[in-house]
């Protein structure tokens, strides 16, 4: 099935919900194994990739991941396009209820243009690679002042049979409060849907500002490669 409609006919309201109740939503089976496998054997095509990233240097965990270059792969560029406009109303609910001027473009090509407007030119789609020892520091992806609330990770290899430990770990942290861990294990294929940077939460006197990072515990056994899609592009 074409990735748009395969995209159009997920449970919107249902992944609505999960975002606005806890942040985030885990949605099962929608990339194929082929496509997974594509994904992967693409590695080390560097034609495809703007930069590669070796994270011990920065202290950013143990792995590798590369961004791709402009154009996208027909796949990424397709799911960045076709998800991008089902996730905008629910961050514009966001900004509603923060207390934010700021709405966000019904395309993905209008939120583009914002970025570039304010010089984040590159694309930063990327595929990461985790070995044994592997881990992915808690971490936020922002690359400039244009920032879209939510993102997505696709698993691409089997937890359970390709590797083992290389859990996706969530924090959340209201506040004045301790910071409160999430572990979620998705499959091969499943996309995964969080918050970047922070969402609101209801409280007693209303919406306050729970703060989100994420990453990826230490890899026990095996390899592990997801690829991510953030909205916007980076300076
Ligand atoms: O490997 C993962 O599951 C997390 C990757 C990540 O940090 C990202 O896509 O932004
Ligand atoms: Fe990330």
């Amino acid at each position: 099935m074409e990735v748009k409609q395969r995209i159009d006919e997920l449970d919107w309201p249902q992944i609505a919900a999960g975002l606005d109740n806890k942040g985030y939503a885990q949605v099962k089976g929608v990339l194929t194994s082929d496509e997974c496998e594509e994904l992967k054997a693409g590695y080390a095509n560097e034609q495809r990739y703007r930069k590669t990233v070796v994270m011990e240097r920065h202290n950013y965990g143990k792995g590798e991941y590369k961004y791709f270059a402009y154009p996208l792969p027909a796949l990424i560029q397709q799911l960045r396009e076709s998800v991008y406009p089902h996730l905008a109303p629910v961050a514009n609910n966001w900004m509603l209820q923060l207390n934010k001027e700021h709405a966000f473009p019904g395309s993905l090509d209008n939120l583009i243009a914002l970025c570039h407007q304010q010089g984040q030119v590159k694309p930063t789609a990327l595929i990461l690679k985790y070995e044994q020892g592997g881990y992915n520091a808690m971490h936020q992806d922002l690359y400039g002042e244009v920032f879209f609330p939510m993102q997505l990770v696709f698993i691409l290899d089997e937890p359970g049979k390709d590797y083992e430990g290389g859990e996706f770990v969530l924090t959340e942290q209201k506040p004045r409060e301790q910071s409160r861990a999430i572990v979620l294990k998705p499959g091969k294929g499943d996309m995964l849907i969080f918050t970047t940077s922070f969402r609101p939460a209801k409280g007693l006197r209303g919406y306050h500002r729970v703060n989100m990072k994420h990453g990826v515990s230490e890899l026990t056994e095996g390899k592990r490669h997801s690829m991510g899609i953030i909205f916007h592009d980076a300076k």
